[in-house]
């Protein structure tokens, strides 16, 4: 298996004339806000003074995890798999809100706990029933997590879009993604976890232990590399999206980041390959208690609050609107010379 080697957008020459473009539209300077930093990003990344993001997609992943065991959700296992039914059926929030956008989606089992059979929509990529137990025992073998980072790769290699964003469906991830979180950052085990689906205060400590016990347990020389952080506490779904975001970056797609879990693969990507935060615009800041931290550890600012705390890349959906709003002014606004509106005074 090959990662992908990410170089920075930067470019000096290119950043100043995006730059002078919005600052000759007719607005005071900088009025724009957040949006003019969309659209300059927008522009490093496709290497154009005009860019554009006619086509984007959202990609869930789903996969089920065997810390389920550890009592760490306020859902059954069985979830993962019935609300990939309900994807495929189109009766999710993320159908909704992908279809009101104009935007494609596709369904992956990256290794959900179900025989689904061959389903017209669903993209068989299972890697087991769910992974091990990480309380007990490594998530994934590392031939496991390799294979993942492949399937990941290599779906995103066949995609045609400007513009990409990740979804998750895994009962138990939020418990995944906070492990994933402390031992790349390490930010304490406490300011990683939260409610997930709903859990309550007692929960919430059950799962900061379940996470403290396997972070002792899973202790040794090797412990630290971000591989062997994935495959010891990750999903399969969690390592498809890190395979995935490595690729949308060398393919120079605009990376549309969600919540709270498609953000502690990020970690893991940033960790492989520091200059894809380059390429990533950030959707919004979840309501899982960990996100804000993660957030600003990758010194991000996210787009939205909505206090969502769904996943699915319901986020990633939600935002497309904005990024189109950013290439069309870039695009379509007079500037103060064509329009024949006076420059600032003073
Ligand atoms: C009906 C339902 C739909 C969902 N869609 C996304 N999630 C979200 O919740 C799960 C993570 O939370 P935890 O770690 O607490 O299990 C993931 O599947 C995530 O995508 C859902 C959860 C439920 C119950
Ligand atoms: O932020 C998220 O992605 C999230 C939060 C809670 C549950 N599922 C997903």
């Amino acid at each position: 298996m090959r990662i992908p080697h990410l170089a920075s957008t930067h470019d000096a020459a290119l950043a100043s004339a995006l730059q002078a473009a919005i600052d000759n539209k007719t607005k005071p300077q900088g009025s724009l806000g957040v949006l003019e930093f969309v659209a300059h990003r927008i522009g490093l990344i496709q290497q154009s003074h005009t860019p554009r993001i006619d086509r984007a997609a959202v990609v869930v992943f789903a996969g089920d995890h065997g810390v389920v065991a550890e009592n760490i959700s306020a859902y059954p296992q069985s979830v993962t798999w019935q609300m990939v039914e309900n994807f495929l059926q189109q009766g999710a929030a993320i159908n909704v809100f992908a279809r009101q956008n104009d935007c494609a989606l596709h369904i992956v089992d990256a290794g959900v706990n179900h025989e689904f059979g061959e389903r017209e929509g669903l993209v068989a990529r299972k890697l087991g029933p769910g992974t091990r137990n990480f309380a007990q025992e490594p998530a994934m073998s590392a031939a496991q997590c390799e294979q993942a980072l492949q399937y990941g790769m290599d779906l995103v290699e066949a995609m045609p879009v400007d513009v990409i964003g990740f979804g998750e469906m895994g009962i138990g991830n939020t418990t995944a993604a906070a492990a994933i979180m402390h031992k790349i950052t390490g930010i304490a085990v406490a300011e990683c976890v939260g409610a997930g689906t709903g859990l309550a205060a007692d929960g919430i400590l059950r799962k900061q232990q379940v996470i403290e016990r396997a972070v002792a347990l899973h202790a040794h020389a090797h412990a630290d590399t971000p591989l062997e952080i994935l495959r010891t506490f990750g999903g399969f779904e969690i390592a498809m999206i890190v395979g995935a975001m490595l690729k949308a970056g060398e393919r120079r797609m605009v990376l549309l980041i969600d919540g709270f879990i498609v953000t502690s693969a990020l970690l893991v990507a940033a960790k492989l390959q520091p200059a894809i935060l380059d390429y990533c615009l950030f959707s919004h800041c979840s309501d899982e208690h960990g996100h804000r931290r993660m957030l600003q550890h990758l010194d991000a600012r996210p787009l939205m609050q909505l206090d969502l705390r769904l996943g699915e890349g319901t986020g990633s959906a939600l935002a497309l609107p904005l990024l189109h709003a950013a290439v069309n002014f870039l695009a379509q606004m007079a500037t103060f010379s064509s329009a024949q509106v006076s420059e600032k005074s003073a």
